[in-house]
């Protein structure tokens, strides 16, 4: 692996809602987010590149940071503004491939060791997860807590950073005041009764990131 960084991005990528199709990512840029991911999941490349297409495509019309998650071939193929990997997903991608095309990286990380080995690839941004009990995702990890995640980016300084897993909108504020510069949510939106309004209250709490 390279020792040079990934592109930056800003250091407060602001709300960053992590969605699993092409609807929700339409309509969360017109209203108003401008950093978001698509994570579809186990399916195979050619079943989910028109959907990158399109991903990409609302991402720019709306200049807006939209992520890939996994697929990072398709993500340099058609010029995604970053990818988001995980641990596992680190041992198997090109990262040399994802930052010679220009993509920003995000990654995952869930304890000191992982943190550790994340910064050898000098990423555009850490993820922190997960804060609390989340019922998206099956992890094998204990949530970390805010304790613990506000030590992380103290540690982590001006790094850009990212917390994630059951992230509500109650506990926003709490989270905040970690000093973390992003606050990813998937149920709180997608589950929400509506998800227009939580967009919008969430949007007003963390903001949509700077420029
Ligand atoms: C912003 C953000 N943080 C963490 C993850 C999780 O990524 P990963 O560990 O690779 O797990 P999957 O999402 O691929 O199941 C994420 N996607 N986004
Ligand atoms: C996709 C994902 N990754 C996590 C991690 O900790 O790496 S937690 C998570 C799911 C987050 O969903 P919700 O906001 O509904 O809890
Ligand atoms: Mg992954």
């Amino acid at each position: 692996m390279s020792e040079s960084a990934f592109p930056n991005v800003p250091k407060r990528l602001g709300l960053y809602p992590v969605v699993n199709n092409v609807e929700w990512i339409a309509r969360l840029l017109d209203a108003g987010v401008r950093t978001i991911q698509l994570r579809i999941k186990d399916k195979a490349e050619g079943d989910v590149e028109a959907d990158i297409i399109a991903a990409i495509k609302l991402g720019e019309r709306y200049n807006a940071r939209l992520f890939i998650n996994d697929y990072w071939r398709l993500a340099i193929k058609h010029h995604a503004y970053g990818v988001h990997l995980g641990q596992e997903d680190m041992d198997v991608a090109n990262l040399d491939a994802i930052r010679d095309a220009g993509l920003r990286l995000g990654l995952s990380t869930h304890d000191n060791m992982e943190m550790d080995r994340a910064l050898v690839a000098h990423p555009s941004y850490i993820a922190l997860g997960h804060v609390f009990p989340t019922n998206t995702k099956q992890m094998a990890s204990a949530p970390q807590g805010l304790a613990q995640l506000a030590a992380h980016i103290k540690t982590l300084g001006d790094y850009p950073t990212v917390a994630i897993g059951g992230i509500s909108l109650e506990r926003v504020p709490a989270v905040l005041a970690t000093g973390v510069g992003s606050v990813a949510v998937v149920s709180a939106i997608t589950q929400a009764a509506d998800w227009r309004a939580a967009t919008g209250q969430l949007l007003e709490l963390v903001g949509a990131g700077d420029e």
